[in-house]
């Protein structure tokens, strides 16, 4: 999990200013499960909105130059090699710098939120005696607005508007470290020597309140560690797997806003989807499907708890009018997502635009209903949010299905080119209905069952009808369509057809064959312009984890063991998974850490070793 970089990285004071921060692979994520920060593998936080998930960036730098916001710790000279790693199953991370004159290791958290958000660096000395740099470059706005600064010594405090940051900076040997201004920037040197420490804390609070006091930075660390080694104590994975499994399994709690359960879907904004290109979205949000298969995969590993939480987060989100149902919500719940363009960033490598908000938001996407329902019919019962009774508002969802499952919409990928009848999403309307008469069935909630069953065959016929293609001997995009979709590779998994019909088979195998790119699979093929956008994008992560698992459902075992093999070798070297991996270029694209690609790779884990079945689908995981 932890390799070696060898990459020779020149002193911040020497380097040219980059145009965006790192590759995406380079980058780790640390967090208090309200936000996170992106720190690359040259010591430079280059992405942190604060004071939530969703806020505006005060760290920017990866979406345009080392002005738009940052924060770098690093060896003055040339560093031979970085080694990077995480304390353990913690989210505290450890990176080590090799340099001529001797070794430093840079520890980066962020401990559990109380009343403010906090990130602390402490830099340990390992062998010899290694020079320092630091500089810091807050930028409130997603860039755009430089703060009023006050610095005393090893203390600094930036001011704007409703935003407040103090840093402070300790040298255990020489006392405080002396920061200064330098143009629009604080930077400030130090000489570290073996078993010495020096530590910087930066405390996020309304600039309405009084400025925090100091933090005791190894007291904060042990309590952190001890945070992170609990929660994982309660994993349930048995399998060869563990250490990529546990790793995105706290990827995902990272992800995780603590206060209301909700789960965002990646912590950046329009990383591009193919490097250069238009295909740049906000994902800081929580989508209902990306949540939902969030929630199925944590039950999976034993993690009941955030099962509860996000339930209620769900029923408090999705309560009022089924029709008025989003796809995509805030992370307490928000239903106003706007998209619009922070036009003075250039965007990563120049990918423009950078687009906050995320106009997805208005689309009608079937397949959601059949996600949700998926999910709560396998959350423990027990323990909803009393505002809102969960059995009403299902049997509301569903009755609303039923008048809506024969539109077109804009399906699992959410194109913005014309509407239409997706086949996955009309399996999964099937599978809302289909998870509600079961619900139905075992706990006698009211429901108007006939009307339910009727549907529920009526879109299996149909589905059966127009969805599939017998010339390809696959199920295919849309109705009439001769494209293949990689969400049809769901149809098995979620029990449409035993995994054993023909058709399921031929449509892995289609996949398999005209869908993917030096093994790796696409969605589908851009080119055919289904989504309304220009340019190609990488292969898509997520897809490639659901040909391991159904490879595997075909049984054909050791090829999914192969090809999930081969992806592990796509984590990063702290076990990490952007959106999309570019085979051509050999980088990932997309948002970063993104929970679908974490999801799958923990669900074919689970598949790999026989801890999931198609079999589990209909079982609910009663409350502990
Ligand atoms: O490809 C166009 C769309 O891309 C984003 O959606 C993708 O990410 C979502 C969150 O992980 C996921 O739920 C969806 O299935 C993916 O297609 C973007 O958010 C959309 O706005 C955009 O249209």
């Amino acid at each position: 999990m932890s390799k070696a970089r060898r990459t020779p990285q020149s002193s911040p004071s020497k380097a040219k200013l980059p145009l965006h921060g790192s590759r995406i692979e380079d980058y780790a994520i640390i967090g208090d499960c309200e936000t996170a920060a992106l720190v690359s593998l040259s010591g430079s936080i280059d992405w942190l909105c604060l004071p939530t998930f969703s806020s505006a960036a005060c760290f920017a730098a990866l979406l345009g130059t080392a002005d738009h916001g940052h924060w770098k710790i690093a060896p003055s000279a040339t560093v031979l090699s970085t080694h990077r790693t995480y304390a353990g199953p913690t989210m505290v991370l450890e990176t080590t710098f090799e340099t001529r004159s001797g070794a430093v290791k840079l520890i980066d958290f962020m401990p559990a939120r109380g009343e403010d958000s906090n990130i602390i660096r402490i830099v340990r000395g390992l062998r010899g005696k290694v020079k320092m740099e630091t500089s810091l470059a807050l930028r409130f706005d997603y860039g755009r607005t430089v703060p009023w600064v006050t610095r005393k010594d090893h203390e600094l405090r930036a001011v704007a508007g409703p935003d407040m940051v103090v840093v402070r900076g300790h040298h255990e040997g020489d006392g405080e470290i002396h920061m200064r201004g330098k143009g629009l920037s604080t930077v400030s040197e130090f000489t570290i020597r073996e078993g010495e420490t020096v530590s910087f804390t930066l405390t996020y609070r309304s600039s309405l309140l009084n400025v925090p006091s100091p933090l005791n930075v190894e007291k904060s660390l042990a309590s952190t560690l001890r945070y992170w080694k609990k929660w994982m104590s309660g994993c349930t994975y048995k399998g060869e797997y563990g250490v990529a499994v546990k790793r995105s399994l706290m990827t995902l709690k990272a992800m995780t806003y603590r206060p209301s359960g909700g789960i965002v879907a990646a912590v950046t904004t329009s990383l591009p989807e193919s490097i250069g290109g238009v295909r740049n979205w906000d994902y800081r949000y929580c989508w209902l499907r990306d949540t939902s298969f969030t929630l199925l995969v944590l039950m999976l590993a034993g993690y009941r708890d955030e099962a509860v939480e996000w339930r209620k987060w769900l029923l408090r989100a999705v309560a009022g009018d089924p029709a008025q149902v989003q796809t995509i919500y805030g992370i307490c719940g928000e239903r106003e997502l706007k998209e619009w363009q922070a036009g003075w960033l250039p965007g990563y490598e120049n990918s423009k635009p950078v687009n906050i908000g995320n106009g997805a938001v208005g689309q009608f996407q079937l397949d959601v209903f059949g996600e949700v329902a998926a999910a709560l019919a396998r959350t423990p019962q027990a323990d909803d949010d009393l505002r809102v009774s969960s059995s009403a508002l299902q049997a509301a969802l569903v009755n609303h299905l039923c008048d809506v499952w024969q539109k077109p919409d804009e399906g699992i990928w959410e194109v913005r080119g014309p509407r239409r009848h997706f086949v996955h999403s009309k399996v999964m309307a099937w599978v809302a209905v289909d998870r509600a008469i079961r619900t139905v069935d075992r706990y006698g909630h009211a429901a108007d069952l006939p009307r339910w069953k009727k549907v529920r065959a009526e879109i299996h016929a149909e589905v059966m009808k127009k969805g599939f293609n017998k010339k390809l001997n696959s199920f295919v995009q849309y109705y009439g369509s001769t494209q293949l979709d990689a969400s049809c590779l769901r149809i098995g998994m979620v029990g449409f057809l035993p995994q054993d019909d023909p058709r399921i088979i031929g449509t892995v195998n289609a996949i398999h064959e005209g869908l993917t790119e030096d093994g790796f699979v696409l969605r589908y093929k851009t080119e055919k312009s289904v989504d309304g956008l220009p340019g190609t994008e990488g292969s898509f992560l997520a897809c490639s984890y659901w040909m391991v698992t159904s490879l595997y459902l075909i049984g054909r075992k050791d090829q999914a063991r192969r090809l999930f093999e081969r992806l592990l070798k796509l984590n990063n070297d702290v076990g990490l998974l952007a959106e999309e991996y570019d085979p051509r270029a050999k980088r990932m694209v997309g948002n970063f850490p993104q929970a679908l690609s974490h999801i799958a790779q923990i669900h074919a884990a689970f598949t790999l070793s026989n801890q999931w079945t198609p079999a589990m689908i209909n079982s609910p995981i009663e409350r502990a």
